[in-house]
């Protein structure tokens, strides 16, 4: 163990002091960028609180393709939802980071910034100081961008040298062949869909692996790149990892209350410590885990908190409402032709053994890949030419949730290989097609189950609830199935005809101009998951729609803030890491530049 990773405290009763300027509860995509950057004032002294374990050494979360094997590991919080009744009354499992790095230790790695018109509509709903404008610098801050080769965007448009490497791992030539049978049905080539000015196309998807240095084919999370051995070593850091936060402690003052500790405990026979906050605790839990934290602390709707036994200490109505999702329809799964796919590769004798030599040596290869080799992103509303069964089902007709005309609403990633169920169902010489809801509008909530800290709490998203989410996702499904049927891509599959609606093969084998509406929309009721997107369950808005005002502060309390994806008022049209470390950074150069921010 090095100097610095020894740092990493395991239990509260190490600490050498119970006093901390700044408290920062989860370790996170947000919690690890506010550490680093808020310890940078060698003045404060910030303590950086984790439930899960170091991230270091935990192999799953260095190697690229394993990220799923973390899944129901201790290392995930391992939620299920309520039975959605939208969805056959079906429990869907929500993974969550309980490592440091938190998700982003856990996640497929896709760097995706979305729509800027997703960022501007926030400005509507009462929300200032997160325009696309303010968030594009921080996010180019934030990257250190190696591109694949000189067709890719070139150094110059993209972030060099900062913390978080992006770059071009694996690319299976199956994926190319999808992105190209992609354009057959209108689906544009687009070489960055990350300049917030033109999102749409297919594209390569730009991951966080480092493809460069000592760490090349390795995951870069929050973790590696903001928690690194200089920063471990700050003497005014402190990272206790191992360590739930019970509650928030608020103490009896003139005016509002005001936060001024965390109760915390290992376990739950441990003995409880109380760490005390000099200056504000800072909420990063995610956006599950924080909603909780606030109910356990009194800060809720004042009925919820009363039917659990949880004394109110401020009556706020939207606390751990408006839980946001993007929900996918499940995977299509294709089989491919003999050696198109990863898990041919690694099925054969001796494939794993290679493919991991190669990855060792050079951080390439197949171990490198994020799965979600490729993805294209488009607006539902433009698929206009592909009824079903000539004219017998015409298209369906939808609404536009997007924030503006450049903002998809679909994403479908293309992966070299199978992922069903998580990526539980071991497939070999499978092709996936996953598509992705990316403007939901059915929302749920969370919920207390109890007083006691260490059960989890009720989640119920009401996936696929609101019919336009479903209207939008039949005509993907069916757009999927016309891509998988242009060349180059159809000519790598081996596309089956007579295969049992039990089989996994069995949606990927339907004709697009024979399936039915009704077919489509029984795929998403039985297969439909989370594409693991939480947020907006203590969103930002004005006192009466949201949790926080737009410094993050959490109304009706003085001391506390939330800043992770539970902050966010709505969703971007993309994938989330990105944007909560981009929110995290900023709003720390703002408190860093501004004591009274
Ligand atoms: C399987 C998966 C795949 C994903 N793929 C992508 C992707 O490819 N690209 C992308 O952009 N996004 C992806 N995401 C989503 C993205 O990773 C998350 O939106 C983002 O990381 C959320 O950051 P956060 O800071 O809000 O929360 P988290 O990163 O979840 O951090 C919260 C931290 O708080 C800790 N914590 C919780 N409760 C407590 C407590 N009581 N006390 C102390 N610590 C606590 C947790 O253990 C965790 O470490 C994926 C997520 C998952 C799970």
């Amino acid at each position: 163990m090095s100097d610095a990773t020894s740092k990493i405290f395991t239990a509260p009763s190490q600490l050498a002091t119970n006093a901390y300027d700044y408290i920062i509860v989860g370790g996170g995509s947000a919690g690890c960028v506010l550490a680093n950057k808020l310890s940078s004032n060698s003045a404060l002294t910030v303590l950086l609180i984790e439930s899960g374990s170091n991230n270091a050494g935990v192999a799953a979360a260095q190697i690229p393709l394993l990220f799923s094997q973390l899944f129901h590991t201790k290392n995930d919080w391992d939620y299920n939802t309520t039975p959605q009744d939208a969805l056959a009354g079906r429990s869907l499992y929500w993974p969550r980071g309980k490592i440091l790095g938190g998700c982003s230790s856990m996640n497929a790695m896709m760097v995706t910034e979305g729509a800027g018109s997703d960022y501007d509509q926030w400005t509507k709903e009462g929300v200032t100081g997160w325009t696309f404008s303010d968030l594009k610098p921080i996010f180019r801050l934030l990257e250190d961008h190696v591109p694949r080769d000189s067709t890719q965007t070139p150094h110059s448009a993209r972030g060099v040298g900062g913390p978080r490497s992006t770059g071009y791992g694996n690319l299976s030539p199956i994926c190319s062949a999808y992105l190209q049978a992609a354009t057959k049905v209108g689906i544009k080539y687009n070489r960055d869909v990350n300049t917030g000015e033109n999102p749409l196309g297919g594209t390569e998807v730009m991951t966080f692996v480092s493809t460069q240095g000592a760490s090349k084919g390795q995951r870069s999370s929050s973790a590696t790149a903001f928690l690194t051995e200089d920063v471990l070593r700050r003497s005014n850091l402190t990272v206790l990892c191992e360590t739930s936060v019970l509650r928030v402690i608020f103490s009896e003052s003139e005016g509002s209350p005001k936060a001024s500790g965390v109760e915390v405990a290992t376990s739950p026979d441990s003995e409880t410590f109380k760490i005390q906050a000099k200056r504000e605790i800072i909420l990063s839990a995610g956006a599950i885990n924080t909603p909780k934290l606030l109910l356990l602390s009194g800060i809720g709707p004042e009925e919820d908190l009363k039917k659990v036994g949880v004394p109110v200490v401020y009556n706020s109505a939207v606390v751990g409402k408006n839980l946001l999702d993007h929900p996918t329809t499940g995977s299509i799964t294709f089989r491919a032709k003999p050696g198109a796919t990863i898990d041919w590769h690694l099925s054969q004798v001796g494939g794993q053994e290679a493919a991991m030599k190669l990855w060792m040596e050079t951080g390439k290869g197949v171990f490198s890949s994020n799965v979600a080799e490729t993805t294209a992103f488009f607006r539902s509303t433009d698929v206009k030419e592909h009824p079903g069964m000539a004219g017998k089902y015409p298209i369906i007709p939808v609404d536009d949730w997007t924030s503006g005309p450049t903002a998809p609403d679909v994403e479908v990633i293309g992966a070299p290989t199978g992922f069903i169920k998580h990526g539980s169902v071991p497939v070999v010489n499978g092709f996936t097609l996953f598509p992705i809801l990316l403007a939901p509008q059915s929302h749920g909530f969370v919920q207390l189950k109890s007083s006691d800290p260490w059960a989890a709490p009720i989640i119920d998203p009401k996936t696929f609830s609101h019919p336009n989410d479903v209207a939008i996702m039949t005509r993907a499904l069916r757009l999927c199935l016309r891509i998988a049927r242009c060349a180059p891509l159809v000519d790598q599959l081996e596309i089956v005809t007579d295969v049992d609606k039990s089989d996994f093969l069995w949606l990927g084998s339907r004709d697009p101009d024979l399936v039915t509406d009704a077919e489509l929309k029984e795929h998403i009721v039985n297969n439909a998951e989370t594409n693991y997107h939480p947020a907006g369950t203590a969103r930002m808005g004005t006192p009466d729609t949201g949790v926080l005002d737009s410094h993050l502060r959490v109304y009706g309390v003085r001391g506390l803030r939330v800043c992770d994806a539970s902050a966010l008022p709505t969703l971007p049209a993309g994938h989330p890491d990105i944007t909560v470390c981009g929110i995290a950074y900023l709003q720390a150069e703002r408190m860093l530049a501004d004591e009274s921010y």
